[in-house]
């Protein structure tokens, strides 16, 4: 009988914001992969964040300014098979990596993933992908499954289902999420976590009904999601800045799914996250010396021209400048 000796590979995906660091940070702390585990993080955007976050992982490569599943295809192969290529020049009975995560974008759809692997004649031969776990935000899945047809792709390529943020759900509502969750894939395990942490799920009552998901097989007329980068001016104005935030998300919270950078206050590095319209309150970082991530924040949504929030920030600031 023979050994499988490949790589294995754990994919982690999930929409925007649904949680993924958030939970493998914490698999990481607990040792959960394992010590001879090397993460990829991929971002869409061209300013990383999810790296720094990281930090700590055995490895890290950072796959940044497109997105794995299409634009970033070419680079992901290429960085896969660096590492195959690393653990070939090893040994076997030397200690060598045993565990690629790949951590996706937010706008990847899993089951590309899985093809540009196993139709690579190289990768084939070397990773052997044995999990797809995707993280499913319990606060506003419901609302994403109703309009986005790769958050239900996303669901649809899942082994397992990560449920995350349901300590912020009604028992009701996490309800109606499971059992809608199963009619778009009846064969995942679903587990529940809170920052990470895994927590119990009660049984699901008999007869529960899933919410009824409109049909998104037409043409989807209001464009796709893309990330745009808004560079923060020196000195700004932090609660001018958090006030046209506020603003901007209240008007266009559907609009933008996601916001997050990193930017230099007098209080240190802060972390500033959202997802649609919920505030994260600031995470303060470890400070790095000059970053050249900071002060700049990602935009990831649909429904604006790359310029225009650059420039509506520059309007807000000039007249939150000007004395009343
Ligand atoms: N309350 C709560 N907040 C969470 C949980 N998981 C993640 N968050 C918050 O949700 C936001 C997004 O979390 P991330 O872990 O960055 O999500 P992500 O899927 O990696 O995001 P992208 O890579 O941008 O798609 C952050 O502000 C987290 O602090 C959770 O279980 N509970």
């Amino acid at each position: 009988m023979t050994t499988d000796t490949r790589l294995r590979l754990t994919l982690l995906g999930g929409y925007l914001g649904s949680g993924k660091t958030t939970w493998l940070r914490h698999q990481l702390h607990v040792g959960g992969f394992g010590p001879r585990v090397h993460v990829v993080v991929n971002e869409a955007a061209e300013t990383p964040v999810d790296d720094a976050l990281l930090v700590g992982a055995v490895g890290m490569t950072l796959l940044a300014g497109g997105c794995c599943c299409c634009a970033g295809r070419v680079d992901l192969v290429a960085a896969l098979r660096g590492l195959c290529d690393a653990r070939s020049r090893v040994s076997a009975d030397e200690v060598r990596l045993e565990r690629i995560v790949l951590e996706t974008s937010g706008l990847a759809d899993p089951a590309a993933i899985v093809d540009a692997i196993q139709s690579d004649p190289v990768l084939v031969n070397h990773i052997v992908i044995d999990e797809t776990i995707v993280a499913v935000d319990a606060l506003h899945a419901l609302a994403q499954l109703a309009t986005e047809p790769l958050g239900r792709r996303q669901v649809g390529a899942a082994d397992r289902i990560v449920l995350t943020k349901t300590g912020a759900c009604t028992p009701g509502a996490l309800a109606m999420l499971r059992a809608t969750l199963a009619t778009l894939n009846g064969h995942a395990s679903m587990a529940g976590a809170e920052l990470g942490v895994e927590v119990a799920m009660a049984e699901l009552p008999a007869g529960l009904v899933a919410a009824v998901l409109p049909d998104l097989t037409g043409e989807d007329a209001r464009g796709p999601i893309l990330p745009t980068q808004v560079v923060l001016p020196d000195g700004l104005d932090w609660s001018a800045f958090t006030l046209w935030l506020s603003a901007l998300l209240y008007a266009r919270g559907d609009d933008l799914v996601r916001v997050k950078g990193v930017v230099r206050t007098p209080a240190g590095r802060l972390l500033l996250q959202t997802v649609r319209k919920v505030v994260q309150s600031p995470e303060i970082l470890p400070d790095q010396g000059e970053n050249r991530s900071d002060d700049v924040i990602v935009f990831i949504g649909r429904g604006y021209r790359p310029d225009d929030l650059g420039r509506s920030l520059t309007r807000f600031l000039s007249g939150a400048a000007r004395p009343a």
